[in-house]
């Protein structure tokens, strides 16, 4: 029976692998644009590798805080269907996002106590998805893509109004796991199918996908 697992494959650099991740199912590929990440494009490079992605491949681009400026900039050059908002937006700024653009938009929320788990809430009736994540430490450069997984327990049984990802340090080893024992119908993967922080390993790309839907 096929899977109703859907995979987002995050921080490509290269047209090569948002392909291979086509190929091996990924419904969701995401496009980094945070100076500090390792996943850094630049809009020519972000739109080559949009270029590269099938009909039917979701092309995500995840900001920081990002202000209109760099929102327009993206949209005008770069051919994405969803925005990932990686930083502290608030809901309000998710609704401005959301009607500015008509495309859904994706919050990433960072988790790592029952408290944290509660303040989803907030977005839950605003965003389109939810991007569930290990919560970066204070001052942390990166506030994403940082490999680590939080505890999952935390989200076991948990229920919004709206498509939701788990994401945070999964790996082809753990991400059968993680599935089995939160419900997660999506899952998001940057760090834990690469050979170096930015190298993406296509080995690792197509044994991530294939355990996330076997
Ligand atoms: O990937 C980055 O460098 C990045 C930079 C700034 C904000 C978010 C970033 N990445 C988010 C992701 O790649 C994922 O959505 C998520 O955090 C899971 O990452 P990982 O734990 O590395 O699998």
């Amino acid at each position: 029976m096929p899977s109703d697992v859907k995979v987002k494959i995050c921080g490509l650099k290269d047209p090569a692998h948002v392909e291979l991740a086509a190929r091996a199912g990924a419904a969701y590929v995401g496009f980094v644009f945070f100076p500090k990440s390792p996943r850094n494009l630049g809009l020519d490079e972000a739109r080559e590798l949009a270029w590269a992605a099938p009909v039917g491949l979701a092309k995500v681009a995840l900001v920081v805080n990002a202000d209109d400026a760099q929102l327009d900039a993206i949209n005008d050059k770069v051919a994405i269907d969803m925005w990932q908002l990686h930083g502290s937006e608030s809901p309000e700024r998710v609704a401005e996002i959301k009607a500015r653009y008509g495309l859904p938009v994706m919050k990433a929320v960072g988790i790592a106590t029952r408290d944290d788990v509660a303040a989803i809430d907030l977005y839950a009736g605003i965003a389109d998805q939810l991007l569930i994540d290990a919560k970066a430490p204070k001052g942390a450069e990166l506030p994403g893509g940082r490999g680590l997984p939080f505890d999952w327990e935390l989200v076991v049984r948990k229920y919004w109004p709206c498509p939701w990802m788990l994401a945070g340090g999964l790996t082809p080893e753990n991400v059968g796991r993680a599935i089995n024992l939160t419900g997660a119908r999506q899952v998001d993967v940057s760090s834990g199918v690469e050979s170096a922080p930015g190298v993406k390993d296509p080995e690792l790309v197509e044994a991530f996908i294939k355990a996330a839907l076997a």
